[in-house]
């Protein structure tokens, strides 16, 4: 769902590329539910099919971190788990801060799933002054006076931005002089960030596009199935928004 604007190369420096470091964590997720089930070994095709990824690729990918399975037996679930989590840097903890703590800030402070998976939150951070000190999931919201502050003594790398579009650039500019080199910006807006900084961006409006574009298609390929098909002279093209007229893809696949 997330997508990404690195300023890093399509590999990275250990030889793992981008690609594969992004089917990780779905990897990792199928494998911790199936260790919450005391399964102790998986084959690559049981594993790929949890994953939703094809077991060829699933193979090359393990290939990277250097683990083949054993033949007939497969892949032990809680070294893998281990070995991924590693590769991850989640064997760490990895401090967060979440700014803008409106609904979704809040609903994302509330997340169980952050600390589960290795990330504490160390921070909640909002421009209300009104917010200040109040609790949320627990932890007493703080004023943005205190960003750079809560940064540095916590040295957290990892921040979160949930504020209105407006703000987030401004935000995502403090966040990094800070010292925080990976925004997970949920601000439906680009971010320019320096070299070396990681932006991931979350877009559920994105995705949804995408989901009513391919609905789209499928009803009109059920429209087309219905009508009788002309000869191929007189054949029209089926509506299609896989093109603009002039060739361009839409906007809604460019995001
Ligand atoms: N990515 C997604 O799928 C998704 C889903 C829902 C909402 N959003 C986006 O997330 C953002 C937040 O949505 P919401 O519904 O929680 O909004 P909201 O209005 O409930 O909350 C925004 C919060 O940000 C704070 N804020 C404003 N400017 C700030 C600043 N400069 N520094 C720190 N805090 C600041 C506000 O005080 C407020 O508490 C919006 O940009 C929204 O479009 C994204």
């Amino acid at each position: 769902m997330a997508t990404g604007r690195t300023h890093r190369p399509a590999t990275r420096s250990r030889g793992i590329p981008e690609a594969t470091v992004a089917r990780l964590p779905l990897y990792l997720r199928a494998l911790t539910a199936l260790s919450e089930r005391s399964v102790p070994t998986v084959s690559s095709e049981e594993l790929a099919a949890a994953a939703g990824v094809n077991s060829a690729k699933l193979r090359k990918d393990f290939s990277y971190l250097g683990s083949y399975g054993t033949r007939g037996v497969g892949y032990d679930v809680e070294y893998l788990v281990y070995q991924i989590s590693r590769e991850l840097g989640l064997t760490q903890d990895w401090p967060v801060v979440i700014v803008g703590i409106g609904n979704l800030g809040a609903a994302l402070a509330n997340y169980g799933g952050f600390a589960s998976r290795g990330f504490r939150v160390a921070a909640l951070i909002d421009a209300d002054a009104g917010m200040a000190g109040k609790p949320v999931a627990g932890i007493p919201v703080q004023h943005t006076d205190e960003l750079e502050k809560i940064i540095q003594d916590d040295g957290v790398s990892i921040g979160v931005i949930a504020t209105p579009a407006g703000a987030a650039q401004q935000v995502c500019d403090r966040l990094v002089a800070a010292g925080v080199t990976s925004i997970l910006n949920f601000a439906p807006t680009v971010l320019n960030v320096p070299e070396g900084v990681d932006v991931r961006k979350v877009d559920l409006s994105i995705e949804l596009q995408i989901l009513a574009f391919h609905e789209q298609r499928k009803a009109g390929e059920e429209a087309a199935a219905d009508t009788v098909v002309p000869p191929v002279a007189a054949r029209k093209q089926p509506h299609s928004i896989d093109q603009g007229p002039d060739g361009d893809v839409p906007a809604v696949m460019q995001a």
